[in-house]
Order: structure tokens, then C-alpha cells, then sequence
């Protein structure tokens, strides 16, 4: 029997970086997934792949044997050693070494959750890694749900025939252990992705859809309409910590100026969330709210750039969908990462094709995705 979870990215329509400083900001799961298939156990045969014999694992991880699952228990110390040593017995090429922290994840994940069972564990990932859209959230949410779909601690109907929801209460233990793992990846997240012990990103992939937040507090949203985004993956890696401090440095030297772009951006987040769950019930509406949301879009990219993360290669996606009057905006850390160009329903499928080819010309990846999908779901499939 082998049972397949999935879990979103996300993207940050408002809000980055002025939140860590008290603004509101707005994000939303994306309907494109990480997805963990989970085999008991079964031959593999993919392109990169990592094993162990179960008996290495058993000695590593000795004083795991037995933990229970429904107490999601942290990574540190000796594990985190024994952890690393296990990895790096991998040797994972240079090219491929940052998966070396989801790879961390995953066996603390499997052997907390799963114990010291043979299995095959498969990946695949329609999100880029490391460019802004919560890829390392979405493994960890999506590796939880698989191995607890299999454990006491969550009864699921496995003879049900296509995707399956978690319970309310299933989703806050798969939440927590997602968390544990966002940790070994992350060390500590902060900010958005971090709220009360939870994960902002994981909260967001269980449950899917939309969230306002600001200091500590998160408020669900749904739209009323259905929003598509380009997503343009700049390729620019970035480091999310040393933007974040660049802002705060900014915000030292320009106290009074910045409160007031802070500020600018509280009240922007807070008007989009308003504008996005209002009703639109024809076409005309439908495209006033879109103008709105591409407003208030450009508004805050442009507080963005005064915050000092913009980069050029986010300012050549801007100017190539200005071409085409499309509004973008930069999602994330910034300084590289992914850009968001709003795609109103009324835009031609050509001129989508048209700014695509031209933002692929300058080297950068384009994917469409639905704004505010589904959260995690698992299937199972195969006689047990
Ligand atoms: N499919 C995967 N397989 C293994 N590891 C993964 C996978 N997806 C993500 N990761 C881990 O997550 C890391 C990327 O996480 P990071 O937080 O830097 O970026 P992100 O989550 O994509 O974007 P952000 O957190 O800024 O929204 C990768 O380096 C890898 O360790
Ligand atoms: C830039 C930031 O606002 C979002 C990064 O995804 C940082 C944070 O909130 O932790
Ligand atoms: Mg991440």
C-alpha cells in the first residue's frame, strides 16, 4: 500500500519585511505542490537518491526507538549530530548540497513519526527550491502528513478513492511536527514564517487558502474571486536574514521615514485584504477589483524598493510586464527570489505566451499558479 500527501507553496501578496517591523501583511497558498509518496516497502529507482540501511539508521538513532508520534519532540543536541553524520555518510554532490537541511528533515521526520520501518520515501516538486515560495514549509508539511497518514496517531479512511482532508485536530499535529522540521531546515524562522511556535507557511499549507497576520495575531481571508499570478523566478539566490537586517539597519538611520513606509504598508496590506474578500458578482466588478489588487501591488513594491530589497533582475520582470501594462510585484525576501505579475481574467491566453517568452529570454523561469488553493491531502492507493 503506499499513500501520496501534497502540500502547497505560497506566495506573499503583501507585507514582507514591514511585517517583522508590526505591519499586516497577506499571504496565500498556491495551487502548485511538493508532493511525498510513501511505500512500505517497495524497490526505487530515481534520478537522486539517498538510502540507508535500516539497521545504520536504528544505531544512529537508538534512543528514538519507541517515541510516541502524537509528541512532536525537536531535533537538537546528540540527534542533531547523529542526523548530520547520517547525511553527510550520502555524500551529496556540491551542485545538490542544499538539500542537504530537507534531507536532515526528513529522517528526523520518518524515524520520529514512521520509527525504524524499511520503506521508500519519494519526492517530486513543481516549486522552485530556495526562491521565495515556502518550498521548505510545503516538503515538511507534505512529509508529516505522509508518514502520520500511516500512524496511530491520525485515523484516515484508506479505502477512500482520491484526495482526503486532515481533521482540525490532525492538521495542529502535522502542523507541529511540520514545524520540528522547518526548524532543522531553517534553524530558527521568524517573522511571517513563524507564529506562537508554529509555522506561519506550515498553517498556511494545511489549511490552504488566505491569511492577514500582524505581531503574532493571524486572521483567515478567502477571496471572492478566483486571482491568477505569473510567478517569475528571478534564478538570483538571496539570504533572506541579511535583508531582513539590511532593512532594520535602514531603520535605524532613517527612523522617522521608514515608520511612515511601515505604515504605508499596513494600510495597503489591510485594503487588499478588504478588497480581495469583497463580493464581485459580474465581469465589471470582477475587473475593478483586479485593477484595485494591481494598484495596491505596485504601491507596495514601491514602498519595497525604499525599503532597499529590490535587485535588478526584479526590476526587469517590472519593466518587461509594464510593457504589456501588467502590474508585478517582488514576493518574499527579495533581492532576487520570485516576482508576482497579476493576470487579469480578462488578459488574452497570446499575451500571456508573449510576456512569458520574453521574461524566459532574460534567463528567468515563468509558472502560472491559482492564488489561495487547497492546503495538504493525502491519497491512498494499493491493497494493503
Ligand atoms: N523537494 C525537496 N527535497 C529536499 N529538500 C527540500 C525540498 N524542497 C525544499 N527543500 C529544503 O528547503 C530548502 C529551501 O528552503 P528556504 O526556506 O531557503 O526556501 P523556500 O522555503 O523555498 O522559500 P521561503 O522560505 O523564502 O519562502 C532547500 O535548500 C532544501 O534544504
Ligand atoms: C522578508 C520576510 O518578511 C519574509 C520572507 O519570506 C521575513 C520574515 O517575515 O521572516
Ligand atoms: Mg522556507
Amino acid at each position: 500500500m503506499e499513500v501520496t500527501a501534497r502540500a502547497p507553496g505560497k506566495i506573499i501578496l503583501s507585507g514582507e519585511h514591514a511585517v517583522v517591523h508590526g505591519s499586516t501583511a497577506v499571504a496565500a497558498s498556491i495551487n502548485l505542490y511538493i508532493s511525498v509518496t510513501l511505500r512500505l516497502p517497495s524497490p526505487s529507482g530515481h534520478w537522486l537518491e539517498f538510502s540507508w540501511p535500516i539497521g545504520r539508521i536504528k544505531e544512529a538513532l537508538s534512543e528514538l526507538d519507541g517515541i510516541d508520534c502524537s509528541t512532536p519532540t525537536t531535533c537538537s543536541g546528540k540527534f542533531a549530530e547523529s542526523i548530520s553524520a547520517l547525511v553527510e555518510e550520502q555524500n551529496i554532490p556540491e551542485a545538490k548540497i542544499a538539500l542537504a537541511s530537507g534531507v536532515s528533515a526528513f529522517l528526523w521526520l520518518y524515524t520520529c513519526i514512521q520509527g525504524f520501518k524499511p520503506a521508500t520515501v519519494i519526492v517530486t516538486s513543481e516549486l522552485p527550491l530556495g526562491s521565495g515560495l515556502g518550498s521548505s514549509a510545503a516538503i515538511c508539511v507534505a512529509l508529516s502528513a505522509t508518514f502520520l497518514a500511516f500512524s496511530k496517531s491520525v485515523s484516515l479512511d484508506k479505502g477512500h478513492q482520491g484526495w482526503l482532508d486532515f481533521g482540525e485536530n490532525e492538521l495542529e499535529l502535522l502542523n507541529k511536527w511540520a514545524f520540528e522540521g522547518e526548524k532543522i531546515i531553517h534553524g530558527k524562522p521568524s517573522g511571517i514564517d513563524n507564529l506562537k511556535g508554529y509555522c506561519i507557511d506550515c498553517i498556511l499549507y494545511s489549511a490552504g487558502n488566505m491569511i492577514k497576520f500582524k505581531s503574532g495575531s493571524l486572521t483567515r481571508i478567502k477571496s471572492a474571486v478566483p486571482l491568477r499570478m505569473l510567478i517569475t523566478n528571478t534564478k538570483v539566490g538571496r539570504n533572506t536574514k541579511a535583508l531582513v537586517a539590511g532593512v532594520s539597519e535602514r531603520t535605524l538611520r532613517h527612523p522617522d521615514a521608514m515608520i511612515s513606509v511601515f505604515n504605508a504598508v499596513d494600510s495597503i496590506s489591510k485594503e487588499l485584504s478588504t478588497i480581495i474578500q469583497a463580493p464581485a458578482p459580474d465581469e465589471i466588478s470582477v475587473t475593478e477589483k483586479e485593477e484595485k489588487i494591481g494598484e495596491s501591488m505596485e504601491m507596495n513594491q514601491g514602498l519595497l524598493q525604499c525599503m532597499g530589497v529590490s535587485h535588478a533582475s526584479i526590476e526587469t520582470v517590472l519593466r518587461t510586464t509594464l510593457k504589456f501594462k501588467l502590474t508585478s510585484k517582488l514576493t518574499g525576501a527579495g533581492g532576487g527570489g520570485c516576482v508576482l505579475t497579476l493576470l487579469p481574467t480578462l488578459l488574452s491566453g497570446t499575451v500571456v505566451d508573449k510576456v512569458i517568452a520574453e521574461l524566459e529570454t532574460c534567463g528567468f523561469q515563468c509558472l502560472t499558479a491559482g492564488i489561495g488553493g487547497k492546503g495538504v491531502q493525502v491519497s491512498f492507493s494499493g491493497s494493503s
